[in-house]
C-alpha cells in the first residue's frame, strides 16, 4: 500500500511535530500509523482565526508539506465548534497596516490550503459559520458530525461581503443557484441540508467516525498514481489560486474598505459585547450613544439570554443612532426586545 510505504519513510516525525505541539500551541499535529497527519485546532475559545492563529495555521501547512506527508485532516480540538471564522477582534475598528497584514496572511494560507499538493479532509466536528466553513471548502472532503451544528456562510448578516474567491470556490462545490440563495440570505445549513446541496461529503456520528471516514477517503488513493493525482488537483485548483495572486492588493482593499464600514463596525462591536467578560458598559472608547446603546443591548442578551432579541435592539441602536439606550433593569426600556412574555 502506498500511504504505509509512506508512513514507513515518515515514521520519524512522531517525535518531531512536538515544536508544533508544545502546550502554547493552538494546533497538535499527531501523524498517525498510516502517515496521515491529523490536525487538531485548539485555540480558545472558538477556533477564531486572529493573525497569530494564521500564522501558525501556515507553519503546519509548511511541516505538512515540507515533510511529504501524504495526508491531511483538519478537525477541532473543541467539542462544540469547528471554527468560528475571522476572529471579531481582529475586524473591530481595524488598524489599517495590520489588518490589511492580516488578510494578506489568510490569502497566504487559503492558497496554501486550497493549493496543498498533499490529500486534504476535514472531519466538522462543531459549528463552522463563514471562515469556519470555507476552511472546510477548501479541503477535498467533507465529513460533519451530527447533530445541532450548522455550517453555512453567514456573511451577509454580519455586514460583510465573502471573497470573490471564496464565492467562486462555494460555486463550484454547489449548485449556482443553491449558493446565490445561501450567500444573500446568510443561509446556516444543518448536516442533513448541506449533505443535501453537497456542500458536505458525509454526515458521521462523532468526531472518531469522522475522522475514519476521511481517512476511508484519504485509502482511495491508494490505488492511483500519486503524480496523476496531483497533477489533475492542480489543474483543477490552480486557475483560482492564480486569480487571487493577481488580485491580492484589489482583494485586500475591497474587504478593508468594508470591514470599516459603520454598519460593519457596528455588528462586530456587537459581537464583541456579546462576550460576558467584556459586556462592560464602562469601557468604552470615547462617547458615541450608538456604540453605547449597542454594548447595552449585548449586555442585556447576555443577561436574559433566548428572552432578549439582542439583533433586534442593535438594529435599533442603528435606527435610532443611539437616543434610546435600553437599561437591562428598566421594563420599560427593553420591552420591545423581549420575547416569549
Ligand atoms: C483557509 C484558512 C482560513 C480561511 C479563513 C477565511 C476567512 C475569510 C473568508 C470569509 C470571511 C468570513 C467572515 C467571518 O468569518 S466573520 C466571523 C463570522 N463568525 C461568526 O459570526 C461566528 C460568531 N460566533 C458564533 O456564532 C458562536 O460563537 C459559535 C461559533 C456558534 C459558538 O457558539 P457557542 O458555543 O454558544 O459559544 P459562544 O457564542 O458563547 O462563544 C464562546 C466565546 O467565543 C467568542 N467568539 C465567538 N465567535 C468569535 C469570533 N468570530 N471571534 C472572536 N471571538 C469569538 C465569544 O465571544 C465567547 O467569548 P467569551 O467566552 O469570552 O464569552
Amino acid at each position: 500500500m502506498l500511504l504505509r510505504r509512506v508512513y514507513k519513510q515518515h515514521r520519524w516525525l512522531a517525535s518531531h511535530v512536538k515544536f508544533l505541539s508544545t502546550q502554547k500551541s493552538s494546533i497538535d499535529i499527531k501523524v498517525d500509523n498510516d502517515g496521515i497527519a491529523i490536525l487538531n485546532l485548539q485555540r480558545p475559545p472558538v477556533n477564531s482565526f486572529s493573525m497569530d492563529f494564521l500564522k501558525e495555521l501556515s507553519k503546519s501547512l509548511d511541516f505538512v508539506e515540507n515533510n511529504k506527508i501524504t495526508a491531511m485532516i483538519l478537525t477541532s480540538a473543541f467539542p462544540r465548534v469547528f471554527s468560528a471564522g475571522l476572529d471579531i477582534n481582529e475586524v473591530y475598528k481595524p488598524d489599517a497596516v495590520r489588518f490589511k497584514e492580516f488578510w494578506t496572511t489568510l490569502q497566504e494560507v487559503w492558497m496554501k490550503l486550497f493549493g496543498a499538493r498533499f490529500i486534504t479532509a476535514a472531519a466538522i466536528n462543531g459549528q463552522s459559520p463563514a471562515g469556519g466553513c470555507l476552511m472546510a471548502m477548501s479541503c477535498e472532503y467533507r465529513v460533519m458530525i451530527k447533530g445541532t451544528f450548522t455550517i453555512g456562510m453567514n456573511e451577509t448578516s454580519l455586514g460583510l461581503i465573502a471573497p470573490t474567491w471564496f464565492m467562486e470556490l462555494v460555486k463550484n462545490t454547489i449548485n449556482v443557484r443553491d449558493a446565490e440563495y445561501a450567500f444573500t440570505t446568510s443561509r446556516m445549513f444543518t448536516p442533513e441540508e448541506a449533505l443535501k446541496v453537497r456542500l458536505i461529503d458525509e454526515i458521521a456520528a462523532d468526531k472518531d467516525d469522522a475522522i475514519a471516514k476521511c481517512k476511508r477517503f484519504i485509502k482511495k488513493f491508494d490505488e492511483i498514481t500519486p503524480s496523476a493525482r496531483i497533477n489533475t488537483k492542480m489543474k483543477l485548483r490552480g486557475p483560482a489560486i492564480k486569480k487571487l495572486q493577481n488580485t491580492r492588493q484589489e482583494d485586500t482593499e475591497e474587504i478593508y474598505q468594508l470591514v470599516i464600514h459603520p454598519d460593519t463596525q457596528k455588528v462586530a462591536i456587537f459581537q464583541l459585547y456579546s462576550s460576558p467578560v467584556s459586556a462592560n458598559p464602562a469601557i468604552i472608547t470615547g462617547y458615541d450613544p450608538m456604540e453605547v446603546c449597542i454594548e447595552n443591548c449585548a449586555q442585556c442578551k447576555k443577561m436574559l439570554g433566548a428572552w432578549f432579541e439582542g439583533q433586534l435592539c442593535a438594529e435599533s441602536c442603528i435606527k435610532y443612532r443611539g437616543k434610546m439606550i435600553p437599561d437591562c433593569e428598566n421594563y420599560a426600556s427593553i420591552s420591545p426586545f423581549l420575547n416569549k412574555l
